[in-house]
């Protein structure tokens, strides 16, 4: 079988200290796979391997096979792999001097996936509808970001992600800042997403992991300690800290 994501013996260092300790996993094709585990555990170092964000910190020190789309990620060049890979933070970051539309059609430009001013409106509104914002900025579309709510602010975030037509999206806690109804709106999207783009995501809420995942890896203090199918960890999780954290004592 083939996967979007494969990771072997996966080692990262930072500043000489071991933060991700011998990683496997693999993502299957079109699945959310959930990262879950205490704060510090090293979730976002996860993610930011598959996308070699990880480059930016020149202390960091990464070891093992990444196999991202069928690309060796660790030796390919990391501009062309996030290319394919959307990214949704903690804390939604739309950019504040362009309008919704631009902000959405930004993405679109950068990846060549629209032809034409026709085409790319068509994109724009097939990704705010897939981010499930566009009845709330249909009419609004040349207004700036600081005028949505948080919540909007996130889904706008995660249509210019869709823009660039991504085959894989990462999403690091993307409900962390919001409110309960935007967040519930977010995972609809999610969950809405699931049979076209690989999504891994990383999330503290084991309600939210349950309503989504389809893969789930539990990590502590850099370790993957169980992983499986969502049922499995939800069901019967084996080891004492996933059913800690699924009852979100840690
Ligand atoms: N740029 C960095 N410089 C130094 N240490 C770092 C850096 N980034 C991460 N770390 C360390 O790596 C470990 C894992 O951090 P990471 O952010 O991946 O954890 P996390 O599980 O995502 O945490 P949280 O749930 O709080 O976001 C932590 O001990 C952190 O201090």
């Amino acid at each position: 079988m083939d996967y979007a994501i494969e990771m072997n013996n996966v080692n990262v260092y930072i500043d000489n200290r071991h933060i991700l300790k011998n990683i496997s996993l693999k993502v299957p094709y079109n699945t959310v796979y959930v990262i879950m585990g205490p704060s510090g555990s090293g979730k976002t170092t996860l993610l930011r391997v598959i996308n070699r964000l990880i480059d930016v910190n020149p202390n960091a020190k990464v070891e093992g096979v990444v196999k991202v789309l069928g690309l060796n990620a660790l030796n390919h060049d990391p501009y062309d792999l996030r290319r394919h890979i959307g990214m949704l933070f903690q804390v939604p970051n739309p950019f504040p001097h362009m309008t919704i539309y631009d902000n959405v059609a930004v993405a679109a430009r950068i990846n060549n996936v629209a032809r034409n001013k026709k085409d790319l409106y068509e994109v724009v509104k097939w990704a705010l509808e897939k981010a499930m914002l566009w009845d709330e900025v249909k009419d609004r579309l040349h207004d700036y970001p600081h005028q949505l709510s948080g919540g909007q602010k996130q889904r706008l975030c995660l249509a210019r992600a869709l823009a660039m037509k991504p085959k894989i999206l990462l999403l690091d806690e993307p409900t962390a800042n919001i409110d309960p109804v935007n967040a519930r709106k977010l995972e609809e999207a999610i969950i809405s997403l699931k049979n076209e783009i690989t999504i891994v995501m990383v999330t503290h809420n084991p309600h939210q992991a349950a309503r989504v995942a389809d893969y789930v890896s539990i990590i502590y203090d850099g370790r993957i300690v169980e992983q499986g199918s969502a049922s499995q960890i939800f069901l019967k999780p084996s080891t004492e800290i996933a059913q800690k954290l699924l009852r979100g004592e840690i």
